[in-house]
């Protein structure tokens, strides 16, 4: 195994310059006679949020598990908080938070009880910038489990449950946060309470890898969409720069008097100022709409798969292409 920073030794501080929290570089993962992950690479900066995607066994918990320190690869350097996560000490790991995929224990505790008791590891590890941990009835209320604070863990309903798991992720407010499918078996509104947590801690330039299979929440939520398939992430960028990848056109749909049109375009801006300008005020209903990120990703996988089409082509440019 080759590690990155090897000078930087494990829990130390990144340079002040370095906005890189992340720094991922031919990370593979073998289990036997099957190799997972055949040479990852990404990077994450400093409050960004990165949604990683793929379908089933594509190796998405295996990387994050690596990047926790939980799991040792078979090879790459991998840098979180600059340290190697393979050697990271307990001050390094403080500044980690984890949401599990699934985790079941700790069932006669209370609520209150328990994220007071965990939060208090965390206290010797707060700094001038990051008082450790955070205040359990505040957190206790971000994750919208205060009528439950003294309910026993085991008696929770499953997505009070994931709130739970949630808030023991961040109650040593991390500077790095990692969730495996945090929102499976949240209701609507619970899902859109933990976007809004999510944002919050971005804003507040906490880095976030997660993981969901719900495209919609990755749309919403990411900086940064990374699709990891065949071993390899085969697309990283906004979710509008996924959609051009796959399909450089868009679908331009309008009204003229009362009668429906549709055109395809690579230049929507040019096209609907040419139709403006031809036709003015009798335009009505107008639409420009690109690929949604359900089709891109659908597309890139199938693509991927079958080992043709444009989709392939284009997360070959993306390998090819300058970082
Ligand atoms: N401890 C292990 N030993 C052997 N094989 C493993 C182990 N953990 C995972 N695998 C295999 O590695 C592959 C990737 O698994 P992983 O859980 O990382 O995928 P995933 O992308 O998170 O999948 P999902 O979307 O289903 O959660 C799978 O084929 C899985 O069977």
């Amino acid at each position: 195994m080759t590690t990155a920073h090897a000078s930087s030794g494990a829990g130390s501080n990144p340079p002040p310059e370095s906005d890189t929290v992340i720094d991922v570089r031919g990370l593979r993962m073998r289990y036997r006679d099957h190799e997972v992950l055949r040479g990852v690479d990404f990077t994450a900066r400093r409050g960004e949020v990165l949604v990683l995607l793929g379908p089933n066994g594509a190796g998405k918990t295996t990387t994050i598990e690596v990047l926790e320190g939980f799991r040792m690869r078979s090879a790459g350097d991998v840098s979180v908080l600059g340290a190697d996560p393979a050697r990271g000490d307990e001050r390094w790991r403080a500044r980690l938070g984890i949401v599990l995929q699934s985790w079941r224990d700790h069932g006669k505790w209370r609520v209150r009880e328990l994220l007071d008791h965990l939060g208090s590891y965390y206290a010797p590890y707060s700094t001038a910038l990051v008082r450790r941990p955070w205040d359990v009835d505040e957190l206790i209320a971000a994750v919208g489990l205060t009528a439950q604070a003294h309910k026993r863990v085991g008696t929770l309903s499953g997505g009070q449950r994931r709130r739970l798991d949630v808030a023991v992720g961040i109650v040593g407010k991390p500077e790095t946060l990692f969730l495996d499918e945090p929102t499976a078996g949240l209701d609507p509104e619970a899902r859109n309470e933990f976007h809004g947590l999510v944002r919050g801690l971005a804003d507040e330039r906490t880095t976030v890898l997660l993981t969901t299979h719900d495209l919609a929440e990755a749309e919403k939520l990411a900086d940064r969409i990374l699709i990891l398939a065949g071993g390899r992430i085969v697309a990283d960028g906004s979710a509008e720069e996924l959609s051009r990848q796959v399909s450089g056109e868009a679908t331009v749909r309008w009204t003229r008097d009362g009668r429906p049109f549709e055109r395809a375009t690579t230049e929507p801006t040019r096209f609907v100022r040419r139709l403006f300008e031809e036709h003015g005020e009798a335009i009505g209903g107008l639409e420009v709409r690109r690929a949604s990120l359900e089709d891109t990703y659908l597309t890139m996988v199938r693509e991927l798969e079958t080992g043709n089409g444009p989709g392939e082509r284009a997360a070959r440019a993306f390998e090819e292409g300058p970082r």
